[in-house]
């Protein structure tokens, strides 16, 4: 297959869409990501995720994922709220099983997939793309990616994946017609419009469980802080989830430096998240 050209996302890129809140601000007109994630099986994609949302700097974090996940994303964020209400971008999927799904949960990912508003869908909410009606971006791995596609009627394998990551995630967008970051040691966005993006990794120590749950968390929250602007350019949230993958390729470098280059947890990233913002924000 043959793709386009791509360009590596830079900081300054990345800088160019962050921005302070300012005085007019509030929690609400900041913008509050709704929360989705988590199961009984993997409550902690639930707790970094948040953790993650957080620490980029949004004005809420509303989770209204499985109660059996509630308390234990409380305990480690009391700032999150958890009683439904408005939001203004989704993260759904991170830590659930598509093929385990509550008729409750299944009705609360459509009703926000159906919400027009801005949205993630990371593992077990991949299946859900096509009923997305607002900006949306997928973020499988290659093997999620592999999954998507064979159910979609497109034959494909891992292997294929990995020797051309570039055709396989350019496709996906214009099938499926949504955003896709591909994750790995190169992440790939591109979206059916012809965006298309890497972000090269800073450490191969970040190919460890739960980083990505961090990453939905950083563009959740990047969504939601840049849900007027989505409104009327829905194509934006390729940018921005370029910049969140860069934040996070950044944050990983600097969660490893702290130890002397060697390795880091995903809360270590997620924890690194906010100097990375401020510093994008000083240059
Ligand atoms: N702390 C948390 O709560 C975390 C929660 N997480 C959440 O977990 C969910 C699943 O996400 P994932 O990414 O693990 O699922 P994915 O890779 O699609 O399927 C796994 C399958 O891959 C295969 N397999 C291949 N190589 C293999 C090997 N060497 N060793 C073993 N298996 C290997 C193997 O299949 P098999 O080959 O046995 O058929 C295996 O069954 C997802 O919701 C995510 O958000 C994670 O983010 C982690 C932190
Ligand atoms: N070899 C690698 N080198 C650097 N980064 C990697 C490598 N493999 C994966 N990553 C990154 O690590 C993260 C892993 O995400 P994911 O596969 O969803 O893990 P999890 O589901 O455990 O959270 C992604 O941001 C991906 O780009």
């Amino acid at each position: 297959m043959v793709t386009g050209t791509w360009r590596e996302w830079t900081l300054d890129d990345a800088s160019a869409w962050l921005s302070e809140p300012g005085a007019d601000d509030d929690k609400y007109r900041r913008g509050v990501l709704g929360v989705i994630t988590g199961s009984p099986d993997y409550p902690g994609a639930a707790v970094l995720g948040v953790e993650a949302a957080h620490r980029t700097g949004v004005g809420m974090v509303r989770f209204t994922g499985p109660r059996a996940v509630r308390q234990a994303v409380l305990a480690a964020r009391p700032e999150t709220v958890a009683v439904p209400g408005r939001v203004q971008a989704w993260l759904l999927g991170s830590g659930m099983d598509s093929t385990n799904r509550s008729f409750r949960l299944a009705g609360e990912l459509q009703h926000a997939l159906a919400s027009g508003l801005p949205s993630v869908l990371d593992a077990g909410g991949l299946d859900l793309v096509g009923s997305h009606t607002g900006p949306t971006v997928i973020t499988p791995h290659r093997r999620e990616l592999a999954r998507l596609l064979h159910d979609r009627d497109i034959p494909c394998t891992v292997e294929e994946i990995d020797a051309d990551p570039a055709a396989w995630a350019e496709r996906t967008a214009q099938q499926l017609r949504v955003a896709v970051l591909l994750k790995g040691a190169v992440t790939h966005l591109c979206d059916p419009d012809g965006t298309r993006i890497t972000v090269t990794e800073s450490t191969h120590w970040l190919a460890s469980a739960g980083t990505g749950d961090v990453l939905g968390g950083i563009i959740g929250a990047l969504a939601a802080t840049h849900h007027e602007r989505l409104a009327h350019d829905a194509a934006a949230i390729t940018h921005l989830a370029a910049t969140a993958a860069l934040i996070h390729s950044e944050a990983a470098r600097r969660a490893s430096d702290a130890w002397e280059g060697g390795p880091v947890t995903a809360l270590d990233v997620a924890h690194a998240v906010p100097a990375v913002v401020g510093g994008l924000l000083r240059r």
